[in-house]
């Protein structure tokens, strides 16, 4: 998440929303009052809510890392797209690829496509090359502010394209299948929600970046986070190899850079053979730094989890709220949850849950010229399983919605989750209010800045 500046410091905190930016170098702390409530109230200043929205990280130790496994995620996306274009104008997850053109990457001659959301406003309003370059120009270092950019990197055919299909784009595992192979960089920026706003860059596995030709410095300078796919089910060797001349490079341009090793297609291993993989892989990468004495680059063993998840400690103890996830709801991809296990089964729960809710509110929650939104701030629903557990869900912006699990017994204090609810939903709304600012004021930093002729570091530029 893109929110790089502390909220004010003048609030008198009961709980305390932490909120650290690992996309962005900066990595500041944004922190938002919020006055929980349990039959007991907490001491005051016990922090009660911790929100590590790292959307870099996730849960580490859960599911695998496939795009078949993505593929429910994917079928509920696609739903979701029918009716995302209408929650106030939102713009939605599905980009459309607009222009190609050869970019000179700081005198590289290197293709690159870029794939951006179509509702997405261009600054000057214009399309085509020339506007997206000035969306994405590599010599304003605002650009690389305002969005976090992720490169995804690893061999020919480990998956990076697929990964982002399916996330990203609705698409469906078995179409993976005839996804040819990527011959230029792909950029896209991903702004379906405030959550979710960044650049992902996919690299072709079958070029070779630390060729003189390229200037990788210019590419791994504005980058928050690398992500290097690795086919579990191929000879893994080679893709290690390049993992470490990859964040070696890397790290010697920008130490900031947080290195994510996605162990992909584990979907043909055994759940002994997924362990045993992730264990040599990690053990051989880890070596391999420390044999080139760079023990300090830590690269973290992903398996199972959705770009974009982030981790969070979510304590609502004295509401009863045994598991709880704030979702992304057009993508399905959950942001956050607190530090107890996930388990498939719980979050496709969720998911279906968000599916019932959307669905039924397309068709009977719309005017009958179909003006309204399906999801709006009144979006709530209760759902009673027959294991004595409810599900409840309830909208906290008009891109997120938080889902519980609440033991029946512990439901009948609702007025007391509501209290908190309300309590996380503002602070939640406090901390876009501080991301909506900080963006604002860098635009009008940039706007000046090319006002006054000068470069972001205030050198002239030179006019011709
Ligand atoms: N079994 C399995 N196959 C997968 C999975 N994800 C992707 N694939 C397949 O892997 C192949 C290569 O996928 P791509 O996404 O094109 O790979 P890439 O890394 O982008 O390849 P380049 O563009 O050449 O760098 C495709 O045939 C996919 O269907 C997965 O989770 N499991």
């Amino acid at each position: 998440m893109d929110v790089c500046s502390p909220l004010p410091s003048a609030l008198d905190f009961v709980g305390v929303a932490r909120l650290t930016c690992r996309l962005c170098p900066k990595q500041q702390q944004a922190k938002a009052a919020c006055g929980f409530l349990g039959p007991q109230s907490p001491p005051a200043g016990r922090s009660l809510l911790t929100l590590d929205l790292d959307s870099a990280d996730g849960d580490r130790d859960q599911g695998t890392a496939t795009c078949h496994g993505a593929a429910r995620q994917t079928r509920e996306s696609a739903r979701a797209a029918d009716w995302q274009e209408r929650p106030g104008g939102g713009s939605g997850l599905v980009s459309e690829q607009q222009e190609s053109w050869s970019n000179s990457m700081g005198g590289a001659s290197c293709p690159v496509d870029e794939q951006q959301d179509p509702r997405q406003e261009r600054p000057g309003g214009g399309s085509g090359p020339a506007a997206a370059s000035a969306v994405l120009d590599f010599s304003d270092p605002f650009s690389s502010e305002v969005k976090p950019r992720i490169l995804l990197m690893g061999l020919r055919r480990s998956g990076k394209s697929s990964i982002q299909k399916v996330v990203f784009h609705k698409m469906s595992p078995n179409e993976t299948l005839f996804l040819e192979s990527t011959n230029k960089i792909c950029r896209e920026d991903v702004s379906n929600s405030s959550f979710v706003n960044f650049q992902i860059w996919d690299f072709p596995g079958q070029i070779d970046f630390f060729d003189p030709t390229f200037d990788y410095e210019m590419i791994f300078r504005g980058t928050g986070a690398l992500i290097f796919v690795i086919d579990s089910q191929d000879d893994y060797m080679e893709a290690l190899a390049r993992l470490h001349l990859t964040v070696t490079r890397a790290y010697k341009v920008n130490a900031d850079i947080n290195f994510e090793v996605f162990i992909h297609k584990v979907d043909g291993l055994s759940d002994d053979h997924k362990i045993e993989t992730q264990r040599d892989i990690h053990q051989r990468a880890n070596d391999d730094l420390a044999d080139a004495g760079l023990e300090k680059i830590h690269l973290r063993n992903e398996r199972g989890k959705a770009m974009g998840q982030t981790e969070f400690l979510f304590l609502f103890q004295n509401s009863g709220i045994e598991k709880a996830f704030l979702f992304d709801v057009v993508s399905k991809i959950y942001i956050a949850t607190d530090s107890t296990p996930v388990d498939m089964q719980t979050y496709e729960l969720c998911c279906d849950m968000i599916d019932v809710v959307i669905d039924i509110s397309c068709i009977y929650g719309l005017k009958e010229d179909g003006a309204g939104t399906p999801y709006d701030k009144e979006s709530t629903a209760i759902i009673k399983l027959n294991n004595t557990t409810v599900l409840y869900l309830k909208e906290v912006t008009k891109f997120l919605a938080l889902v519980c699990f609440v033991r029946e017994e512990s439901f009948e204090r609702k007025g007391l989750i509501d209290y908190n609810f309300h309590c996380f939903r503002k602070a939640i709304h406090e901390v876009f209010e501080v991301r909506m600012k900080v963006v604002k004021s860098r635009k009008v930093q940039n706007r000046l800045q090319k006002k006054k002729g000068a470069t972001p570091n205030g050198t002239p530029r030179v006019l011709m």
